[in-house]
């Protein structure tokens, strides 16, 4: 399988001489699924931000689909225009895409009806809900299908069924043969969809693997779940300082 994204960081942080992440080295193929799992603060949104290459003080190699691929940044925190309606919004992802006018409105038409959004089109995003504003960002995210979309926790704004739409979406995605980062603290979900995980405390590695080799690393039963995991997991690493 084709590798979509490779990802060594050697270390990356905001201030020189002040890494808050260091090695943290993966690969994420097409069609699989990677979380990135840890407590907060642990690093997995400085480790996006390397990846997207926003850091300044930054010793890291990243590359996308060997250099010439395509990828889709999906954000926790929506960013959009206060004077731009939803569809004004992406119309413009769709130019910056590329994509070409005709099959740019049939896809943006079948997002907006699979979020439950058309009604929305010609509004103002200032005006939506938390879940509404997350939605748009997923539908821009989804327009560009790239080879591999960086996920920063979708699921908390969203409702079961905006939630059961994007993964639908994201499993057809997959099937295509995009890759998926994605970095959440929803680990039941995350259970049930990622391929692999990352687990990352306090700045550097703490497991690395499917959930299989993550519960031999954490020395627990074969139906431990990924909670119960990453509790171990974390709980060793306070121990040891
Ligand atoms: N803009 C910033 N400037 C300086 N330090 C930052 C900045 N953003 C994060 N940090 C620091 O980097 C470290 C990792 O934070 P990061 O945001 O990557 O954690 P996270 O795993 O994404 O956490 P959360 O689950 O809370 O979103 C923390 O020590 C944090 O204080």
């Amino acid at each position: 399988m084709k590798i979509v994204l490779e990802v060594n960081i050697e270390q990356a942080g905001y201030a020189e001489g002040d890494p808050r992440i260091s090695d943290i080295s993966f690969q994420v193929r097409n069609s699989e699924l990677l979380g990135i799992i840890g407590p907060n603060g642990a690093g997995k949104s400085t480790t996006i931000k390397t990846i997207l290459g926003l850091l300044k003080h930054v010793k890291a190699e990243v590359s996308i689909g060997g250099g010439s691929g395509t990828y889709a940044y999906i954000p926790e925190q929506p960013v959009f225009y206060e004077d731009l309606t939803l569809w004004e919004h992406l119309d413009l992802a769709g130019a910056a895409y590329e994509i070409d006018y005709d099959t740019f409105v049939i896809h943006a038409e079948k997002l907006l009806t699979r979020f439950g959004m058309t009604e929305s089109r010609d509004l103002l995003p200032a005006g939506f809900s938390k879940g509404m504003k997350q939605k748009m960002m997923l539908m821009i995210g989804f327009l560009a299908r790239p080879d591999i979309y960086i996920i920063d926790e979708p699921f908390v704004g969203l409702d079961p069924h905006a939630t059961k739409d994007f993964l639908d979406l994201l499993e057809e995605e997959r099937h295509r043969g995009a890759g998926v980062l994605m970095s959440t603290h929803v680990l039941d979900t995350a259970e049930k969809i990622c391929d692999s995980f990352i687990m990352i405390g306090n700045g550097k590695v703490v497991a690395q693997g499917t959930l299989d080799e993550i519960r031999r690393i954490a020395e627990q039963s074969e139906q431990a779940s990924l909670f119960e995991c990453f509790d171990v997991m974390i709980k060793r690493r306070e121990n040891l300082g």
